[in-house]
């Protein structure tokens, strides 16, 4: 379980976010929803300990992650691996060794100097390659990649860390729908089937409630929504992204038909 209390950041004299508290078993898909400067990107690098908070604590299994530093600091980050949207690769780098670089966290600190990979490290990175169908592309320059398949690169990165928690930040904002799909479809499957909890931010409403089993919805720094997708009216939405819910052609309210749509057609399926 981790736990946070009371989480704030500062910035100058304006909270980034303020006094956010939540739990979030172990094995969930969270969706953090919100509209640009909620304060969703700071609260997950506040997660991973990247940002530090102002004030609040995070707790995982009650350990005090906001008092680690050193060794135990830097197995926290490995255990909370980060997924970018623009994905942070190596360009010029081979695909394999991209993945490797997630590896090195599990490392001695000479071996890391040298950036010295064992096999074992080599068969996991394969491994991992092969589960997000980029196995066939190991040598090649991550450069010369689609958006799609680097942020797959990047997921796989993520997976040889072996982490507890994957915090996802935007991960599909610079992709088209069909590599949306794609890099969507491998973190609920790596949540499924690894039991790794996923936390991702995304503007999306339709994708995130798609496939999280929780929406986490932010405005102005703080939780104002907590709840299933199917919870998520379009009243709270129009709150969310500060629009009246009467200007109900707004982008976020479209999705909300999308969402009731795709509810009525599962529905449906199960009738038949
Ligand atoms: N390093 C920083 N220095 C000063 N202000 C910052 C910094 N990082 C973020 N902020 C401010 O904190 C607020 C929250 O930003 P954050 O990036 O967390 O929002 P977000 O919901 O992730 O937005 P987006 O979806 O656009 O990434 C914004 O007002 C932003 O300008």
């Amino acid at each position: 379980m981790l736990r946070i209390e009371g989480l704030t950041k500062r910035f100058g004299d304006r909270n980034a976010v303020d006094t956010v508290s939540l739990s979030i078993p172990h094995g969930e898909m969270v969706g953090i929803i919100g509209r640009s400067g909620a304060g969703k990107s700071t609260l997950l690098r506040m997660l991973n300990r990247l940002a530090e908070p102002s004030s609040g604590r995070i707790l995982c299994e009650e350990r005090d992650v906001t008092a680690l530093k050193g060794t135990a600091l830097r197995r926290w980050r490995r255990d909370t691996a980060m997924i970018f949207q623009q994905f942070n690769l190596v360009g010029r780098l081979d695909v394999l060794t991209n993945v490797l670089l997630g590896r090195l966290n599990h490392r001695s600190a000479a071996l890391t100097l040298v950036k010295s990979f064992s096999e074992d490290d080599k068969i996991r990175a394969i491994a991992a390659l092969e589960r997000l169908d980029m196995g066939h592309l190991l040598a090649q320059r991550t450069e010369t990649l689609s958006g799609g398949q680097q942020q797959r690169v990047a997921i796989a990165r993520a997976l040889v860390q072996e982490p507890r928690i994957i915090l996802a930040d935007e991960p599909i904002a610079s992709l088209d729908p069909r590599n949306t799909q794609v890099v969507m479809d491998a973190l609920f499957r790596i949540n499924r089937e690894h039991g790794i909890t996923v936390i991702c931010n995304l503007h999306d409403l339709d994708i995130a409630a798609k496939y999280c089993d929780r929406l986490i919805g932010m405005a102005a720094g703080k939780v104002v929504f907590d709840d299933t997708p199917q919870a998520l009216t379009r009243e709270v939405a129009a709150d969310l992204y500060g629009i009246e819910a009467k200007d109900a052609g707004a982008e976020a309210l479209d999705a909300l038909d999308a969402i009731a749509a795709s509810e009525a057609r599962r529905a449906k399926q199960k009738i038949a």
